[in-house]
């Protein structure tokens, strides 16, 4: 069948969509014109601020508008009515003071398709399914004594990773690919057993879902024009990348219910997805549907690699640009496990520097740079503005952490500044905030300082490191991908010199 449509027609039909985005601007302007927002940008009939994020990294282009009208301003995100954080002291009303009312997650298109409208542990909103979740990755994956017992998991997956490499000392390799790889293959392993045999798709999927998530699609800030996403092709594009998702999910579900079939309770090896499974049955929590159980697998499968992989990539890349560091981190590995085969982990809080190391990269290159969004389950007031129910929340986590009030050559990268700084990411520092803060702070933390220290402990202690043929370090390329982690925008290419053999 084909269409036709007559020029009446069409004109019918423009001006008809006219008079709704009138309308709709109408209802956004009362709306707001009674109360006091947050000072920001003029906001352009229908499409509010949207045109100011056109260009640039939404996290940089957001502290360019902040500089100018303040810590907390207010946008206009087509039909989104948003605040910006850029302060410590802002992010603290938010994150700290009035938490229970920012502690809850909008709903953003991409991650209502992937979870077909079932939400895990990172997007529910805040209440008792959202508690429950968080309560058993906590417990059965994150927390101290679970990270402790996947150290052999950690030793053999980068040990392995290092073996590679010395494979291949002499020549170029893409470092960024094998430590992504890495990243994921260990998190499956801790959550879900073993390392899936789809791996590279799902991070293919993973990385372009992570994209769509940021926020700011055109169908996440026109929610209600229901016809936006079809339009767009993106609604298709998600149900797509969902629908390979979901058959590998259903794979590891599967695995774990035949595995575990016939054997006793006692028998049942338990891993995250089997603790998950079991909630199915128990009547003195709330059930969980497969699709929330398969959310939940995406969710810690995506949060637990990208973020950890990201931090090494960077971390690798910053030491690289500044050989000073390189070789302070380098000598100290080599002093303290002088001798040895292998780095231990047991010793790592003798290593300062490193650990130094690390939070000057989360503090430049916040995997997260603006956290996950929240959005307020109440009307509220901060520093005398109106803060209207349902408003979408962003912190710039990365502006705060470049802000030359708080940080000396805010710009550089200069480990030695929390060498004996009491500045920690644990959420009480409001000016270093990479893993959030409050109720919503990661609850991955542990696990991924663990799974970002030892392999860069390792790039340390057993390897030099040449950047490609005639780069010099002052001209390596550190330009940020677009999406929800922020990684680098190309492959990391670097030659590796074995420096101290493995054991055989
Ligand atoms: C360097 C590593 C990591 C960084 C920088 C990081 C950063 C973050 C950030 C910024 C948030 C949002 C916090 C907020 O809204 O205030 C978050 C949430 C979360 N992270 Fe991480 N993360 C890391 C590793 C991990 C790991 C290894 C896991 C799990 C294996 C994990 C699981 C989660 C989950 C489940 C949430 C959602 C929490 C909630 O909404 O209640 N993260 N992470």
């Amino acid at each position: 069948m084909t269409l036709q449509f007559s020029y009446i027609e069409i004109l019918v039909s423009l001006s008809l969509l006219i008079l709704v985005l009138l309308n709709l601007v109408n209802r956004i302007q009362s709306k707001h014109s009674a109360l006091n927002l947050p000072p920001g940008p003029r906001k352009i009939p229908f499409i509010g601020n949207m045109h100011l994020l056109v260009g640039d990294q939404p996290h940089r282009a957001l502290r360019g508008l902040a500089m100018k009208y303040g810590p907390l301003m207010h946008l206009q995100l087509g039909e989104v009515s948003t605040v910006i954080v850029s302060s410590p002291d802002v992010a603290e009303e938010v994150m700290k003071t009035q938490d229970t009312i920012f502690a809850s997650r909008p709903e953003i298109l991409a991650v209502k398709v992937m979870s077909c409208d079932c939400p895990g542990i990172i997007f529910s909103p805040y209440g008792d399914y959202w508690r429950q979740l968080r309560k058993i990755c906590t417990t059965e994956l994150l927390s101290s004594k679970s990270v402790q017992s996947f150290r052999s998991l950690r030793e053999e997956e980068f040990l392995d990773l290092c073996r590679w490499i010395a494979s291949k000392a002499g020549s170029p390799i893409n470092l960024t690919e094998k430590i992504y790889s890495s990243a994921y293959s260990l998190t499956a392993k801790a959550a879900f057993g073993k390392k899936t045999k789809d791996q590279e798709t799902f991070i293919s999927i993973i990385r372009v879902a992570t994209k769509l998530a940021v926020g700011f699609e055109i169908s996440d800030v026109y929610p209600s024009i229901k016809l936006l996403p079809l339009i767009s092709g993106l609604k298709s594009k998600l149900k797509s990348l969902q629908q390979q998702a979901d058959r590998i999910l259903e794979t590891i579900i599967n695995e774990h219910i035949v595995g575990n079939s016939g054997k006793t309770a006692m028998k049942v090896k338990h891993d995250l997805v089997d603790v998950l499974l079991k909630c199915q049955e128990d009547e003195n929590i709330l059930p969980l549907t497969r699709a929330q159980i398969k959310s939940v697998v995406l969710d810690i499968f995506s949060a637990g690699s990208e973020t950890s992989a990201t931090t090494v990539d960077w971390a690798m890349s910053e030491m690289l640009r500044n050989p000073s560091a390189l070789k302070k981190a380098q000598d100290e590995v080599r002093n303290v496990f002088k001798g040895k085969n292998v780095v231990d982990e047991a010793r790592f809080n003798e290593l300062k520097f490193l650990k130094s190391v690390i939070k000057e990269t989360l503090r430049l290159h916040p995997p997260a740079p603006l956290l996950l969004p929240r959005e307020s389950n109440e009307s509220c007031k901060i520093d005398g503005y109106d803060i209207p129910i349902k408003t979408r929340v962003i912190v710039n986590a990365w502006a705060i952490g470049r802000d030359p009030k708080y940080w000396k050559e805010a710009e550089c990268f200069q480990p030695e500044r929390f060498l004996d700084s009491s500045v920690d990411y644990k959420g009480k520092s409001f000016e270093y905030i990479p893993f959030g803060a409050g109720r919503r702070i990661c609850p991955g933390m542990s696990f991924g300082i663990a799974n970002v220290e030892l392999p860069l402990a390792m790039f340390l202690y057993h390897f030099d490191w040449n950047l490609p043929q005639g780069m010099k370090h002052e001209e390596m390329d550190m330009t940020e991908a677009l999406g929800v982690t922020v990684r680098r925008k190309d492959d990391l290419f670097v030659t590796p010199v074995l420096r101290r053999p493995f054991p055989v």
